[in-house]
This record gives structure tokens, C-alpha cells and sequence, in this order.
């Protein structure tokens, strides 16, 4: 397995391309499913996650290309990815496969609509809390499929087609909002869902759909109307840049100090974590296709934060701003209201010598004046980036162990913070 090594205490100051984000490219992989023709996807990041998804995707009977690759560290957009799912040869979707990320489990919105069936187990994905499907099924049984929940399956039918309806989401859910407006596209008559997601990635897979000729509004708001189609076409579509790899430089930047433009992004994305991220004393400073951070001199300041769905401070990042204020001049909470158990990593950021309790939904975060190197365990995909955040300042060398979490979701992220020197490198076993 392999390891990340960081010798912490280099500033950090260059240039950071972002890639695409995995959570938007996710869900605009598994529209391909929706259409016979090609769906063209630029700045695909290359990650494990996508890597599965392919491999899932696959397994249904859809081909893939690769046209573009994106070569060194600071050339443009990632790469462009053809889909073609003309012949969706098997509407099952084995445990093997899904149960290695939650997003797969999604595919069951899409396959429903073009197929009227689908036999989906249910997903795996970061250890972060229960994480029910409840949702998904409601609003697809609200939708009018049958659906059992049998051996680990979500075994669901829908013979003579979905049909449009109203559906309240009790509680906000990212995933259970791409489904049931990508299963609504198909679906006879209109479909309205209240108190849907309001993320940057919902809004980037409605664009993408309007564009294969869906008929969706209110996309970003909390109410959105789909108005069913028979049939979607084929579209090319860019995906948006990962707000999550750029709010977790700028706080890596805002830990170590030092000055780094992060590019291909957008600062819209993520107002509120950027907030956060002045009070904490950094300098953020928005330019089009990007943002700009510096920290010299001057301490951190402790900043209280809460997660809550978008447009709040992104649970996403929660760990890696705790990560930051392990060394604040004075004491934080952070509250955590969207997963039950996503405080892995304090017990981790506890052996270079952070001070945090838990009570409940909170951490009270002590900062100390000085971290200290030591072998970490990754836990989830953002615990683990929180570690080389909290390593890139600690004294000596910092381990982090089983970096496939981070894999899952950061592109070449050794090579993009030495570019801009840290000393920081991957072990491979
Ligand atoms: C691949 C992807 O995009 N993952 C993101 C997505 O996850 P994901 O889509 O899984 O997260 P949700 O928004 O669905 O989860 C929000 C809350 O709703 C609960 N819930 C969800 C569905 C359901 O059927 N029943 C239920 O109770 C969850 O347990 C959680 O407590 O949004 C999360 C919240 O921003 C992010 O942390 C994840 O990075
Ligand atoms: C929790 C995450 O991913 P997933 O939903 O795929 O587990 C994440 O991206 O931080």
C-alpha cells in the first residue's frame, strides 16, 4: 500500500491547476446511461473513483474513449472522455462493484428510466455514517417503479414507465437529487422536487442534461421542474471545476503560508468556506478563472464553523479546516450536521499533537503552537488530506498510511503541492 511522506515547513508558492470535480463528474458519467447516442465529458479527472465508475459503467454495456490526456502539472483542462451506452447489455449491478463507492449506486435513477428495471446493491463509499438510501427509493417509488430491498439488492421495476409527480426531500441529499432528476428526464409529465440539493454539481448535471434535451428548470434553487422527454440525445459537456481540491489548497496555503493562485477555478463556488478562510487570516483575493491566497506572517485565528449543505460551509472541507485550526492562536468549534461520524480524523491529527475534543456533533479545536511529525493512518478521503494539511507544518517527517482514500479523490496531489515546494513525497510499497 502506499505512503505519503512530508517534511513539514516550506511555505508553499506557485501555481495550482484544478482539476474537475469528482462529485460533478461522478453523476455526469452515469447520465451517459440515459441515451443511445455519445455523451462527450471534458475535464474528466483521473482518479480511482472515476476509474471504478468506468469499470460499472462498463459492466452495463457502455463503451468508452479517451480522446485527450492532460500531460504535466500545469498544462490546461483534464481529459475529455467519449460515452456511448447504445446497447445497455445488463441492468444488474453487482455488490463487487458497487459497494467500492456510493456514487454507483446511482446508476439505479438512469436505468430505470431508459430500461424500465434495474437490480443495484447497495453502495459502499467513505465510512463517514450510516448513509441510508431511504430517500432514493421514496422518490423513485413516488415516481411509480416498484422497488424491494432483497440480499443487499434494491431490485426495482417500472414496466410501464415512470411518471412525473411532486416529491418534498425530508432532509437535503445530493444523491437521491441527481437521481430523481435524472430519472424525471424520462419520466411522462412533470416532476417537481421541493427542498432539493442546491450544490454546484446538481446544477452542473442539469446543464449537461439540458443539453442532451432535457427539460429541467429551477436547477440550483430548492425547487426543481423536470418536464419528462421521450428520448435524450448525445452532448459535450465540461465538468466543473472540484470546489472541494480548491478550498482544500487554499486552506493548505493559508496553513504552511506563502502565495499560490489556484487556476481552472472559481471562487463562486465556495463563498462561504472562503469566508472562513479571511477570518482565519488568510487573504483571498477572487480573479476570473481562479483565486489567489497568501499568508505571510501573521498568525491563524480561530474561526467557529458548521457544516450545512450548500450553500453552507461544505461538509467536504470540514475536515481540512479543522486541520488548519489545530494551529490557531486560540480555541474553534466545528460542527458537523450533515454526517454522523465524520470526526475520523481527530483522533489521527491528535498523534502530531493536536488538542481537540468531541462532544456530540462538535469539535473544540485547542490550537497549539507546534505540531510534530508522526506515522498517521488516512481514514476517508478528506481525513486523510486534513493529515497532510496538519503535515505540511508539523516538525520532521509526517507518514500518512493507506493513501488509496486520497487516491479516490485528488488528482496528482503530491505533485501539485511540490510544485509549489513542499517537501512531500509518495512511498509506493
Ligand atoms: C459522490 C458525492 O457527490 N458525494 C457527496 C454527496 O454525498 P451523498 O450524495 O451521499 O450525500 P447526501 O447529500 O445524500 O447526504 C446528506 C445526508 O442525507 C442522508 N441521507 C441521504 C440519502 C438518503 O437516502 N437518506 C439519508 O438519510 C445522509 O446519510 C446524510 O446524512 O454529498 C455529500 C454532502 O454534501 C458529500 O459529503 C459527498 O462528498
Ligand atoms: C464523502 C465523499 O465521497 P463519497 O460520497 O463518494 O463517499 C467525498 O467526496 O468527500
Amino acid at each position: 500500500m502506499d505512503r505519503i511522506r512530508i517534511r513539514g515547513g516550506n511555505t508553499l508558492n506557485g501555481t495550482i491547476p484544478i482539476s474537475g470535480a469528482k462529485n460533478a463528474a461522478l453523476p455526469l458519467m452515469i447520465a451517459s446511461l440515459l441515451t443511445d447516442d455519445q455523451l462527450t465529458l471534458e475535464n474528466v479527472p483521473h482518479l480511482a473513483d472515476v476509474e471504478q465508475l468506468i469499470r460499472i459503467l462498463g459492466n452495463h454495456g457502455v463503451d468508452y474513449t479517451v480522446a485527450g490526456k492532460r500531460v504535466g502539472q500545469n498544462s490546461g483542462m483534464g481529459r475529455t472522455i467519449h460515452f456511448s451506452a447504445r446497447n445497455i447489455v445488463d441492468t444488474h449491478a453487482p455488490y463487487e462493484l458497487v459497494s467500492k463507492m456510493r456514487a454507483s449506486f446511482w446508476v439505479i435513477g438512469p436505468l430505470l428510466a431508459r430500461m424500465g428495471r434495474a437490480k443495484v446493491s447497495l453502495p459502499g463509499g467513505c465510512a463517514i455514517g450510516t448513509r441510508p438510501v431511504d430517500l432514493f427509493i421514496d422518490g423513485l417509488r413516488a415516481l411509480g417503479a416498484n422497488i424491494e430491498i432483497e440480499g443487499g439488492y434494491a431490485i426495482a421495476d417500472a414496466k410501464a414507465g415512470l411518471v412525473g409527480t411532486r416529491f418534498v426531500f425530508p432532509k437535503v441529499s445530493v444523491g437521491a437529487t441527481h437521481v430523481l432528476m435524472m430519472a424525471a428526464t424520462l419520466a411522462k409529465g412533470e416532476t417537481v422536487l421541493e427542498n432539493a440539493a442546491r450544490e454546484p454539481e446538481v446544477v452542473d448535471l442539469a446543464k449537461c442534461l439540458k443539453a442532451m434535451g432535457a427539460q429541467i428548470e429551477g436547477a440550483g434553487t430548492s425547487t426543481i421542474t423536470i418536464t419528462g422527454v421521450s428520448q435524450l440525445a448525445g452532448a459535450r459537456h465540461a465538468v466543473l471545476p472540484d470546489r472541494i481540491e480548491t478550498g482544500t489548497f487554499a486552506m493548505a496555503v493559508a496553513m504552511a503560508g506563502g502565495d499560490v493562485t489556484l487556476t481552472n477555478t472559481s471562487a463562486e463556488l465556495l463563498q462561504n468556506a472562503i469566508g472562513a478562510l479571511r477570518q482565519a487570516g488568510a487573504e483571498v483575493t477572487e480573479m476570473p478563472g481562479g483565486l489567489r491566497v497568501v499568508r505571510n506572517g501573521g498568525g491563524i485565528q480561530p474561526v467557529d464553523v458548521t457544516t450545512d449543505p450548500y450553500p453552507g460551509f461544505p461538509t467536504d472541507l470540514q475536515a481540512q479546516f479543522m486541520g488548519l485550526m489545530t494551529r490557531a492562536g486560540g480555541t474553534s468549534r466545528i460542527t458537523e450536521t450533515i454526517f454522523e461520524n465524520r470526526f475520523m480524523h481527530v483522533q489521527e491529527l491528535a498523534r502530531l499533537g493536536a488538542r481537540i475534543s468531541l462532544s456530540g456533533q462538535t469539535a473544540t479545536v485547542e490550537g497549539v503552537p507546534v505540531l510534530k511529525g508522526a506515522p498517521v493512518m488516512a481514514t476517508d478521503l478528506r481525513a486523510s488530506v486534513s493529515l497532510v494539511i496538519a503535515g505540511l507544518v508539523a516538525e520532521g517527517e509526517t507518514e500518512v498510511n493507506r493513501v488509496y482514500h486520497l487516491d479516490r479523490g485528488f488528482e496528482r496531489l503530491e505533485e501539485k503541492l511540490t510544485a509549489c515546494g513542499a517537501d512531500i513525497v509518495r512511498i509506493s510499497a
